[in-house]
Parts: structure tokens; C-alpha cells; sequence
């Protein structure tokens, strides 16, 4: 199985959602006929409900009228724009007006086409269809510049952002967030034994046990740095994390990776350092990576093979 796709992301083998936004029934019945072949529909016939849509389905492509009841096309394609869940999705408007003004009004409020009522079926068809393959590529581009080559992991500068985005909304909704910083044991031994391309063996192995091994569809892993691991664990409680971290020790370790190590266990296995709290004013994002960075160095000075919880630094 590609790592690229273990936990999901930038799956690009399912068939394209494109989401129509028109209070006209009848325009929105032949735009999915027009499209049946090219993707799945959805319809929603005015904006509030559009947004709506967009935010739980997460279309690849939107098709939006300008003139509807309620907030019009402009303010809903900024709206769009404007939350992180729905920029991704391109827009085409598809509206009766026809003039240079209004197409400009539509490309500054962040569509990336415009077509004009009365439509012709087969250019709705071409621009839609190259949309869509624009729409596939960048999301394939996305995914690659956001995992680490050697491992498929997430890489650091993702893990960076998400984590960011992840402290946020634990914050929001007042939810405990879980951390777990993890490094496989006397790696340089790997290296210095078995060559440096087995080293990079051991690195993918123990990168792909521990993606398989979270349970919980938000949850991810990131290659921290050379031989580290970071796991990320949304609404998980200081009880659930440590538990978490001993899974994934026991997982690495069942592996059975061959590995001369100091500790006589004759395989591979990990450290892990793990915290998880609610954040707080006392407790920045960065308290968390401080108190499991302290936990794990603790898991080393203990012997290795083992997971340490971190107690906070800050707060
Ligand atoms: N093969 C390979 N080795 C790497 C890679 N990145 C980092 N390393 C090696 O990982 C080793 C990490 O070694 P150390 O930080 O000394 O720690 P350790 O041997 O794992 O020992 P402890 O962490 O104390 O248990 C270094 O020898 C790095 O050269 C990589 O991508 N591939």
C-alpha cells in the first residue's frame, strides 16, 4: 500500500463532488445531468445553505448563481474564501450577466471561472472538467509538499501548521489535546551495524507500523526530525495518551526488527514522551512539545522501551 495514502489523505482515486448553488431548480437539474458522467452533485438553492454544504461536504468544485435570495453569489464565494475548511474548493459562477464588470466582480471575489447564462452544455462541460483536473493536481502537489519523502510520514513544516490549527480548536471547544514525541532507541547502532540504507528500513518500517497503528480518523503522525516521531492525538485525555503511547511501543516492538542493541532485547523499539491537557493562557501550543520532549529525554535516562508522561513545564 503507498504511505501516501494509509491514513486517507489525498486519496484522489474517488470520483469529484461538485457542489451547485442556484435557486433555480430547473438550472440546477440540467447542470447535473451535464455532469453526471464527470461527477457527483449536490445542490442547494440559496447561499446560507450553499455555505452550509460546502463546509460539511468539502466539494472539489462549486457552481454558483450570482442573483439568489438572502446573500448573493459575491458574498458567498468570499465566505468561502474567507474559512479554511471550503478555500480549497474552486468556483465557477454561472450567472446571466455578461459583462467585463461583473466577471471582474466574480475573479476578485476568488472564483477561478465564469460562465454566462444562457449556457453552452458542452463549454460548462470543458471548464468544469479542467477545473477539476487542475483542482486533482494541486491536491496531489499539496499532499507531496507535506509528507517526508523517505518515511510517507506527515513532515515537519505540516506537523508545524497542523499542530497550530489542532491547539486552536482544542482551545475553542475547551478539549483536551494529546502529544506524544517518540524515538527509536540507539538508532545510530542501525547505522553503524546493518549500513545506513537497512537504517532507512527501519525508518520506514517503524514509520508505517506506527500510521497503522493510530485508531482514530484525526489522528497522525509526522516525522519530527532524523529518528523521531511525533504523534498527534485530538481529543485525548493524559489517561488515553499514555495508553496510546504504550500501544504504539508495543506495536514497534512486535515487529521484531532485528537490532544490536545496549538493552539486550534484541530488536527495535521506541522511547516515548507523552502529554496531553486543555489548553490554556498557562499552557501555549509550545508547553505541550517542551513537556514531551522532557518526558521522552526521561524515557531514555530510564532504560528505553518505555513511555514517560510529561507533567507541564509552564503551567
Ligand atoms: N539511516 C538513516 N539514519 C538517520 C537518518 N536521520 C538521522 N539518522 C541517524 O540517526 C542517528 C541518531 O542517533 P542519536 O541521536 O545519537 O541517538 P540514538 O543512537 O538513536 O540513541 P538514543 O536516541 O539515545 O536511544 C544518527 O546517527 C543519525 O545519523 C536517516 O534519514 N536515515
Amino acid at each position: 500500500m503507498d504511505l501516501l495514502q494509509l491514513d486517507g489523505q489525498n486519496d484522489i482515486s474517488t470520483r469529484p463532488l461538485v457542489l451547485i448553488i442556484d435557486d433555480s431548480q430547473l438550472n440546477q437539474r440540467i447542470l447535473q445531468a451535464l455532469l453526471a458522467d464527470l461527477a457527483d452533485t449536490l445542490c442547494a438553492g440559496d447561499g446560507e445553505s450553499g455555505l452550509q454544504l460546502a463546509r460539511s461536504k468539502r466539494p472539489d468544485l462549486i457552481l454558483l448563481d450570482v442573483e439568489m435570495p438572502g446573500m448573493d453569489g459575491y458574498a458567498v464565494c468570499r465566505a468561502l474564501k474567507d474559512s479554511e475548511l471550503t478555500a480549497e474548493s474552486s468556483v465557477i459562477f454561472v450567472t446571466s450577466h455578461n459583462d467585463t464588470e461583473h466577471e471582474l466582480a466574480a475573479l476578485s471575489a476568488g472564483a477561478v471561472d465564469f460562465v454566462s447564462k444562457p449556457f453552452n452544455q458542452a463549454v460548462v462541460r470543458a471548464r468544469v472538467q479542467t477545473h477539476l483536473t487542475l483542482q486533482r493536481q494541486t491536491q496531489f502537489l499539496r499532499g507531496l509538499a507535506s509528507r517526508d519523502g523517505l518515511t510517507g510520514t506527515y513532515n515537519r513544516r505540516y506537523f508545524d501548521q497542523q499542530w497550530q490549527t489542532e491547539y486552536r480548536r482544542h482551545y475553542r471547544q475547551g478539549e483536551s489535546l494529546g502529544l506524544a514525541l517518540i524515538d527509536i532507541d540507539y538508532f545510530k547502532l542501525v547505522n553503524d551495524t546493518q549500513g545506513h540504507a537497512a537504517g532507512d528500513d527501519v525508518l520506514r518500517l517503524v514509520a508505517r507500523c506506527l500510521i497503522q497503528s493510530l485508531r482514530r480518523p484525526a489522528e497522525f503522525i509526522a516525522r519530527y526530525g532524523g529518528e523521531e516521531f511525533a504523534a498527534v492525538l485530538p481529543c485525548c485525555t493524559a489517561e488515553e495518551v499514555l495508553a496510546t503511547g504504550d500501544w504504539l511501543r508495543q506495536q514497534v516492538q512486535s515487529l521484531q526488527l532485528p537490532h544490536q542493541s545496549p538493552t539486550g532485547l534484541g530488536v527495535v523499539s521506541i522511547s516515548v514522551g507523552v502529554f496531553a491537557a486543555k489548553p490554556s493562557d498557562a499552557l501555549p501550543a509550545g508547553a505541550y512539545l517542551q513537556a514531551a520532549d522532557h518526558a521522552l529525554y526521561e524515557a531514555k535516562q530510564q532504560g528505553r522501551n518505555r513511555v514517560i508522561a510529561g507533567a507541564s513545564l509552564t503551567g
